[in-house]
């Protein structure tokens, strides 16, 4: 062995010495924190709050052995070396020595000590002499790269990396899975700036395709989990993306970075109660997601609050036929309306006119004086009448007529059923027959019917008296529970302490410092589940922090969903609108956030293309230039030297071409050592032909994007990754929608190796450099 082979030899054991005591130390937390489960879980008691106690205390502990657990792969990726000598090992979690100073060993990526590896540059090297990026299989060291920041360092340990890039273009390079990996190792100085940015106010991030704006959002997310743990773990955090598939593609990133309470949805799940399967026609959906809906979903509330034209006889069953007349049921809605409440709290007010109304009508028949006098009945007798009135089904009948007590979703079907405030063609567009049985679970709900759903819940409010009642007797009968409790430990009290000494002991009792009110209100956090678990059962839900992703592809009915969902307007939204494919959608970051934050928001941008190489954004970049003539893409990092292939075909072959040149790019990728991804993206309408011609494909509504070879549409496709793709009649998908240039970007943008095209060879290429 040479002396430089020695050398890395040694630099190599070193540094798998440490990585193993990391490895066992992590093992001896985890061993701790299954013993502290299995004790927690085990403990036995009849006391309804021990159980609760022990529920709380299985759940915290399961929690910390899931992050235990998340971890193990790449536990430890880094190590800063300052200009002092003081080295760090930077990793996934902090963990500390089991000694008397609890001596930090690993140090969390996310803490300001990690900042440098992340952010130091030769020029700005912030106290750093060297930074090493330390690769691991399994748990072993399998290589080292070394960047040295001051160059008065001479030392060598011959895992020098000059241009400092070997390892981000190894995870570039590498052959994709169909789930999105963590960029944990390899965050860029400008995604740090971002992930890292205060938790307060709306950012937005905007940036070309494979910018890394999605991994970006998620780190963003584990860093304010990290930053603000107390407040976030109990507000919980909400990612949002366009789309079932999606939140399954980056569903094992935040795992892997040991967060695992976080909630993923689309807008289409956050109506408790709600599964939207349905799908609406890209028109339907368009109009559903007009912000002028939420006026007219008010007044088709305000429709259903009706007068009686002219009148509306109540057959009462003791007191014979009582009239209610227009004004009279008029001034009851002026009333109720006045109140300002949502409809079923303000139903009790027009209620409440309605009866008076009516006993008085009553009262004047029955105690009409037949000599003329002053009405017989004294306050009580038409006290009674009017308990009378209220208790008759007639009466309630009729107020349910005039002022329903309604549902969400009630409201929405009877709107979708006969949208008469629409103007024809979109009422026409919208239109939904009713459910042959009427019952709820029947309805089809889309993901578009989602923030008309929940408008309609904010518009009717929900009449929790009910459960307010229920709760308040709760709380009563803990305040008699805490009494009793507050009386034994005084009356153990002489016992405890009467041959003490020292009347200022240290000790203090319950009935020291705390009345009953305030210990039954200590107790009362007899939820285990986690915040996200109750978030997503919750639909008026605070949550602390929302993500969302491809933000541009959201409705203005969806904003404003969303906006209910955060009142304290802590919110990164991701995306570019240059890929918007929703007709709902918006353009401008400004359309969206102006009603909301009014000028309170920043943009940030991201300019680097991690994932496309240049040859094939070349040819993305000619159809933006479609619609947009000055449009330059973000700088791609790397460039491959593999050019798009195009073959033009006649139509009726598009599908068997296809899947040729599909077989010919999955043969190529196996010869390269490649396992790999393909994604075929196509217009939908040449989907079923394409099925045919590649029978082991995944495709359909959910397709598992895990499979070899992906068949999708360009709006499945947002967001994904693959290692090759085959764009199947890219002018069908430019010509397929209003957004069709934009579509088509987004299928042309998926590649991180090779991109081939299969087009009709009988119509004219747009842009001209598609052709063969
Ligand atoms: N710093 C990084 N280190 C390693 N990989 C990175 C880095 N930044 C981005 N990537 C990778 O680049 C690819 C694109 O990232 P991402 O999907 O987040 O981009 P995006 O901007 O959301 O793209 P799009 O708008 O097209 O959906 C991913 O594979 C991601 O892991």
């Amino acid at each position: 062995m040479s002396n430089e082979e020695l050398r890395e030899a040694r630099e190599l054991r070193h540094e798998q010495q440490f990585v193993s005591v990391l490895y066992e130390r992590l093992d001896t937390l985890r061993e701790q924190a299954e013993a502290a489960v299995e004790v927690s879980a085990g403990q036995v008691s009849t006391v309804r709050q021990a159980r609760v106690e022990r529920d709380i205390s299985v759940a915290e502990h399961s929690g910390r052995l899931a992050t235990l657990n998340a971890v193990e792969s790449g536990l430890c990726f880094g190590r800063i070396v300052s200009a002092d000598g003081v080295s760090h090992h930077i990793g996934r979690l902090g963990m500390r020595r089991d000694d008397q100073e609890r001596t930090p060993l690993l140090i969390d990526w996310r803490a300001p000590v990690a900042r440098p590896f992340y952010l130091a540059t030769g020029y700005t090297p912030m106290g750093l002499r060297r930074r090493r990026h330390i690769t691991t299989r399994g748990r072993e060291v399998t290589a080292l790269h070394d960047e040295i920041m001051d160059l008065a360092d001479t030392t060598r340990t011959g895992f020098e990396d000059p241009d400092g890039d070997a390892v981000l273009l190894s995870a570039l390079n590498s052959a994709r899975t169909g789930r999105m990996s963590d960029i944990v190792q390899t965050i860029q100085a400008e995604q740090d700036r971002i992930i890292r940015a205060p938790y307060c106010g709306v950012l937005v991030v905007e940036g070309g395709p494979g910018t890394g704006k999605t991994a970006v959002a998620l780190h963003r997310a584990a860093y304010l989990l990290y930053a603000h743990r107390e407040q976030l773990a109990r507000r919980a955090v909400l990612i949002v993306g366009p789309n079932p598939a999606f939140l399954g593609y980056i569903g094992e990133v935040l795992p892997s970075l040991g967060e695992t309470g976080v909630l993923l949805a689309t807008v289409g799940e956050l109506f408790p109660g709600v599964r939207a399967t349905g799908t609406d026609t890209p028109r339907a959906a368009e109009i559903k997601g007009r912000a002028e809906m939420a006026r007219v979903l008010a007044e088709e509330l305000a429709d259903r609050q009706t007068l009686p034209d002219p009148v509306l006889e109540i057959a009462h069953e003791d007191h014979g036929t009582l009239v209610l007349d227009r004004a009279t049921a008029e001034e009851a809605r002026r009333r109720a309306r006045d109140t300002g409440l949502p409809h079923n709290l303000a139903r009790p007010a027009f209620a409440f006119r309605i009866i008076d109304a009516l006993t008085e009508q009553l009262a004047d028949r029955i105690g009409a004086d037949p000599l003329g006098g002053p009405n017989l009945l004294d306050p009580t007798d038409i006290a009674q009448l009017g308990k009378e009135i209220a208790g008759s089904p007639e009466v309630q009948a009729a107020i349910d007529a005039l002022w329903p007590s309604l549902t969400a979703q009630e409201l929405v079907a009877g709107f979708l059923e006969d949208p008469a405030r629409l103007d024809p063609e979109d009422a026409a567009a919208v239109r939904r027959p009713a459910p042959r049985t009427g019952a709820d679970a029947r309805i089809d709900w889309t993901p578009a019917d989602v923030p008309l759903l929940d408008e309609a819940a904010e518009l009717l409010g929900e009449d929790d008296s009910a459960a307010r009642a229920a709760a308040a007797r709760e709380r009563q009968e803990r305040i008699e529970y805490a009494q009793g409790v507050l009386e034994l430990s005084y009356g153990s009290r002489t016992q405890e302490f009467e041959d003490r000494e020292d009347e200022d002991s240290e000790v203090l009792a319950a009935h020291d410092i705390i009345d009953a009110e305030r210990f039954a209100d200590r107790h009362e956090e007899t939820d285990t589940r986690s915040a996200a678990e109750r978030a997503a059962a919750d639909r008026t839900w605070a949550f602390g922090h929302i993500v969302v992703d491809e933000a541009q592809e959201l409705s203005a009915m969806a904003w404003r969903l969303l906006m209910r969902r955060s009142p304290s307007r802590s919110m990164t939204l991701v995306g570019d609108p240059a890929q918007t494919g929703d007709a709902a959608g918006c353009d401008t970051w400004e359309e969206i956030l102006r009603p909301y934050a009014g000028e309170r928001w920043e943009l940030t941008k991201l300019g680097v293309n991690y994932r496309t190489p240049a040859e094939i954004m070349a040819v993305a970049a000619e159809v933006r230039r479609l619609a947009e003539p000055g449009f330059e893409p973000p700088r791609s990092v790397r460039s491959t030297g593999a050019h798009p292939v195009v073959r033009a075909v006649p139509r009726p072959e598009l599908a068997h071409a296809a899947a040729e040149l599909t077989s010919e790019q999955v043969k190529e990728q196996a010869a390269e050592g490649r396992e790999g991804r393909l994604a075929v993206i196509a217009p939908q309408g040449l989907l079923p032909a394409l099925a045919a011609e590649l029978p082991d494909a995944s495709w359909g509504r959910t397709p598992d994007l895990t499979r070899r070879v992906v068949l999708l549409d360009a709006r499945q496709a947002k967001g994904l990754e693959f290692d090759t793709v085959v764009v199947v009649d890219p002018e069908g998908i430019l010509d397929g929608s209003p957004r069709g240039i934009n579509d088509l970007y987004v299928a042309l943008t998926r590649a991180t190796q090779r991109l081939g095209i299969v087009r009709d060879r009988d119509v004219p290429p747009r842009p001209a450099s598609l052709a063969p």
